[in-house]
C-alpha cells in the first residue's frame, strides 16, 4: 500500500553516487524510519514528503521504499538555515548560510530563485559566486524536475543525471523526438539503451531516426570487428534483423544515407561496398600519401659503404648478421618504403639496431615508434635510444570544444623533422592512426615497418601491416631463422611451431613451458588460483606476482575468463584488510594496492611524473598501473601507471578502469611480461584460433603456464584466422600506381 511519509532526513547509511542508490534514515515525528530508493543529493537536515511502500529487507528488516520523493521547501528562517547549511546548493557552507539568512530572512529561497545577484549584497560574496550559486540553485530545481519525468520512461536515475548534465532544459524534449541522438552525446549510451528509451519513449518503428540509427550502429560493429566496409546485401540484412522492421525501408533510408555522403557506396565488378565515410577517406589518403613518398625520389644511397658500415656493426656487437638479415638492413636503408616481419628471436631488434647504427654514421635523423606506450618503452630499452608512442610523435590534442575531437600538431602542414621513421610493432597500427601518421610524413622521409605478421590485427579497423604486404608493392623480408633460443627453453621454439600449425613440445626438463591437462572451465579456474594461492612452491615462486606475471585469457566472460578471474585472484593477491582502503564502483570493488588497467584512450587525464615532476596528459587503452591510494572522503583514486605516471582518477572516470590481474589477449599484445598463465579452452569455434594463441604464448619472456584442454589447444593450433577482415587497403594502393 502506498503511503506517504514527512520528515527530516537524519543520517545518510549508504550513497552510491553511481546509480544514485541511496539509504538513509528520516526523523518521522521522532521516530526513525528507513528510507531506500534512487536520490541524487539528499543531505541531512532536509526535508523530505516521500511516497512509498514499506517493505521487510531479509537482512535490515523494515524499510521505506520509495517511489517518488520531494524535498520540501522550508518557509520558516531556521529551516531555510538548516536547508542552506546542509551544502544542498553548491558554494554556500554552514557560515555564509548563516550570513544570508541573516540578511534576507524569510525571503532567502525567494532571493535565491528570482535575483541571485542581491546575493553579493552579503559581505564576503561577490558577484561571480552569486551568479554560481543563483544557477546551481536554478539547476538543482530542473534536474530534480526532470530525473523524475525521465522516471516515467524508465530511465533510471544514473542516466538521467547524465542526460541532464548534457542537456540541460532540453532534455525532455530530445528524449521525446529523437532519443538517438544520446547515441553520440551521452557517454555509456550505446544503440540499444536509446532503442529501449525509444520504445518507451513511443518513437515509430519505422523512424528515420530510428533506421538510420540502427544502419550506422550495425556500420560501427563492423567496424569494431576490424572491417573498414561491409556489403550492402549484408548491412541491410543485419539492420533489419536488429530493428525487426522490412528490408526495403532500411534500403530506402540507406539511399538517403548515401546521398547526404554519410555513408559511401562503392560498386565494384563484384561487390557493393559500404564504408563509414571516414573510413573510407582514410583508406584512399592512406594509399595516396604513401604512393606519393614512394614516387617522390629515389634515395640516393650509392655512396653508402654498406660492407663497411655493417662489418663495424657486426664487431661492435660480436654478432654475424645471417644473409636475410643484411639484406633487410640493405634494403631497408635504400627504399623510401619497406617492412620486415618476423616471429619472436628472428633478430627484428638487430637489425633495428643495425640500421640506426648505419643512420648515424651516415647522419641521417631518424625516428622510433611504436603505437602503445609499452612497445615504444621496449623499443626505447632495446635501442637504447628515445622511442615515442605514434600519438605522442604527432603531438596529439584534444580538444573538448569540438564535439570531443582528437586532432594531431603534426599533419601535412607540420610534419615530423626526420630522414627516417621506424614503426614497430605495426600489426598494431590500425587505418585511423596510419593515415594520421602519413599526413604527417615529410616527402624525403624513408619508412620502415617492422611487426609480426602472425600476431593479432589491430584492435582498431583495418588490417595494416597484412595490406601493405599482400600489396606487393613495398620490399618486403621475412625473418624465419629463430636465433635466441637457449637449449633448455621452450617458449620460442613452441610459438615458432604454434604458429606453424604443430602442438607445443613438452619437455620435463624444460622449465620454462608447461601444460596442465585439466577439462571444464572450474577446474581450469581452480587450478589457476591453487597456483597463485600456493606459487611458492611452484614455478612461478621466482616472480613478483604483482609486476612480473600476468593471466592472458581468450575469453571475457565464463568461469575461466577475464571478469571473474579478476575477482577471485584480486582475493588471493590482494585481499580485503582493515588498513587498505576500498571503493565500490559497479560490481568491481577498487583496494589500495590493486592491480588496474586503462581500458580505453583517454587523451585528457593529467598525470605527474613521481621522479621529474613533469605533467602531461594521457593515459591509453591497455596502459596498467597500481592503486597506491583511495580518498574516501573525495571518492577518488590515486595510481601510478609504469612506476613513474601518477594519475588521480575521480569517481566518473572509474568506468575507463578494469582490474587487470588477468587480462585479455587483444589488451595484451605490444606488451611482454616474465610470466604468464593462459587458460585453455574448448569450442567458441573461429574465435580461439592459432593467430590468439601465438600472441598469448608470445607475450612471456620466461615461462608460459598452459592450463585446460588439450583439445581445446589441438583445435586452436589447427584453425586458422584467415584474412577475414574486409578492407581495401592493398587494392587503394594498387589504384596509386
Ligand atoms: N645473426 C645472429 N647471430 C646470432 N645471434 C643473433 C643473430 N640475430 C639475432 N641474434 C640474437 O637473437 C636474439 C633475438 O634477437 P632479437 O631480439 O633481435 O629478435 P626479435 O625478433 O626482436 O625478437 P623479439 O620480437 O622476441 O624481441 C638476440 O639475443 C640477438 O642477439
Amino acid at each position: 500500500m502506498v503511503e506517504t511519509i514527512k520528515g527530516t532526513i537524519d543520517r545518510i547509511i549508504y550513497h552510491n553516487s553511481d546509480n544514485l542508490y541511496t539509504i538513509a534514515d528520516v526523523d518521522v515525528n521522532d521516530i526513525l524510519i528507513t528510507i531506500v530508493g534512487y536520490f541524487e543529493n539528499l543531505k541531512p537536515g532536509i526535508e523530505i514528503e516521500a511516497d512509498g511502500e514499506y517493505i521487510n529487507h531479509i537482512k535490515y528488516g523494515e524499510q521505506f521504499k520509495v517511489e517518488k520523493l520531494e524535498i520540501v521547501i522550508p518557509t520558516d528562517t531556521d529551516s531555510i538555515y538548516n536547508y542552506l547549511k546542509s551544502g544542498m546548493v553548491g558554494g554556500i557552507g554552514p557560515k555564509k548560510a548563516k550570513e544570508i539568512v541573516d540578511h534576507f530572512g524569510d525571503k532567502t529561497l525567494e532571493i535565491l530563485e528570482k535575483d541571485p545577484m542581491r546575493l553579493s549584497e552579503v559581505k564576503g560574496i561577490g558577484k561571480k559566486t552569486a551568479l554560481l550559486v543563483g544557477l546551481e540553485y536554478k539547476n538543482q530545481g530542473n534536474m530534480r524536475d526532470i530525473v523524475l519525468k525521465l522516471s516515467k520512461y524508465n530511465i533510471k536515475p544514473n542516466y538521467a543525471k547524465k542526460l541532464y548534465d548534457e542537456y540541460k532544459g532540453d532534455t525532455l524534449n530530445i528524449i521525446q523526438t529523437n532519443p538517438y541522438a544520446l547515441i553520440d552525446d551521452v557517454y555509456g549510451i550505446g544503440f540499444k539503451r536509446a532503442d529501449q528509451i525509444a520504445m518507451s519513449v513511443g518513437i515509430e518503428m519505422e523512424s528515420p531516426y530510428r533506421i538510420i540509427s540502427g544502419i550506422k550502429y550495425t556500420l560501427s560493429s563492423c567496424y569494431r570487428d576490424g572491417n573498414t566496409y561491409i556489403l550492402k546485401d549484408e548491412l541491410e540484412e543485419k539492420v533489419a534483423k536488429i530493428l525487426g522492421v522490412n528490408k526495403d525501408i532500411i534500403s530506402h533510408n540507406l539511399a538517403n544515407l548515401f546521398l547526404d555522403d554519410s555513408v559511401i557506396l562503392e560498386v565494384t565488378e563484384d561487390e557493393e561496398r559500404c564504408f563509414l565515410k571516414e573510413l573510407y577517406e582514410c583508406e584512399i589518403e592512406s594509399a595516396k600519401n604513401l604512393m606519393g613518398l614512394i614516387s617522390y625520389n629515389e634515395k640516393d644511397s650509392e655512396e653508402i659503404d654498406f660492407d663497411k658500415l655493417i662489418k663495424k656493426y657486426e664487431e661492435i656487437n660480436e654478432i654475424n648478421l645471417d644473409k636475410t638479415q643484411k639484406e633487410a638492413v640493405i634494403s631497408a636503408i635504400k627504399s623510401k618504403v619497406s617492412i620486415i616481419t618476423g616471429g619472436p628471436g628472428t633478430g627484428k631488434t638487430t637489425i633495428i639496431n643495425a640500421i640506426i647504427y648505419i643512420l648515424g654514421s651516415i647522419g641521417e635523423k631518424y625516428t622510433l615508434t611504436a603505437p602503445t606506450g609499452r612497445a615504444a618503452k621496449r623499443m626505447s630499452e632495446s635501442t637504447k635510444s628515445e622511442a615515442k608512442t605514434i600519438h605522442r610523435l604527432l603531438e596529439y590534442e584534444y580538444t573538448l570544444e569540438d564535439d570531443h575531437f582528437l586532432s594531431f600538431g603534426k599533419n601535412e602542414d607540420n610534419t615530423i623533422d626526420s630522414d627516417y621513421i621506424i614503426i614497430d610493432e605495426m600489426s598494431m597500427v590500425d587505418i585511423s592512426l596510419f593515415d594520421a601518421f602519413l599526413k604527417a610524413v615529410k616527402n624525403k622521409t624513408s619508412l620502415l615497418f617492422v611487426g609480426d605478421i602472425d600476431q593479432l590485427p589491430s584492435v582498431g579497423a583495418g588490417n595494416v601491416l597484412s595490406d601493405l604486404i599482400s600489396s606487393e608493392i613495398f620490399p618486403v623480408t621475412k625473418l624465419d631463422t629463430i636465433y635466441r633460443q637457449d637449449k633448455e627453453s621452450l617458449i620460442i621454439t613452441n610459438a615458432h611451431r604454434i604458429n606453424k600449425g604443430k602442438m607445443p613440445i613438452l619437455k620435463k626438463e624444460a622449465d620454462d613451458f608447461y601444460f596442465i591437462n585439466t577439462i571444464t572451465q572450474e577446474k581450469i579456474k581452480r587450478n589457476i588460483l591453487n597456483i597463485v594461492y600456493n606459487y611458492k612452491n611452484t614455478p612461478l615462486k621466482r616472480y613478483d606476482l604483482l609486476k612480473d606475471f600476468q593471466i592472458i585469457s581468450p575469453l571475457k566472460k565464463g568461469l575461466a575468463g577475464v571478469s571473474e578471474l579478476n575477482k577471485s585472484v584480486q582475493d588471493i593477491l590482494n585481499p580485503a584488510h582493515n588498513t587498505k582502503n576500498e571503493i565500490q564502483h559497479g560490481s568491481t570493488t577498487f583496494r589500495e594496492n590493486d592491480k588496474v588497467m586503462q581500458i580505453k584512450n583517454n587523451y585528457q587525464i593529467k598525470w605527474t611524473d613521481i621522479n621529474t615532476l613533469k605533467k602531461g596528459e594521457g593515459v591509453f587503452n591497455g596502459d596498467m598501473g597500481i592503486i597506491k591510494k583511495i580518498d574516501k572522503e573525495k571518492q577518488t583514486l590515486e595510481i601510478i601507471f609504469d612506476d613513474e605516471k601518477r594519475v588521480i582518477y575521480p569517481k566518473e572516470q572509474m568506468e575507463e578502469l578494469n582490474l587487470s590481474y588477468a587480462i585479455t589477449v587483444h589488451k595484451s599484445q605490444g606488451s611482454e611480461f616474465k610470466a604468464i598463465i593462459i587458460p585453455i579452452f574448448s569450442g567458441y569455434s573461429g574465435f580461439l584460433n592459432r593467430n590468439l594463441l601465438y600472441t598469448a604464448v608470445t607475450r612471456a619472456k620466461e615461462m608460459v603456464i598452459l592450463i585446460g584442454e588439450v583439445n581445446g589447444l589441438k583445435s586452436m593450433i589447427k584453425s586458422v584466422q584467415k584474412n577475414k577482415r574486409k578492407t581495401t587497403l592493398a587494392e587503394r594502393l594498387h589504384d596509386f600506381l
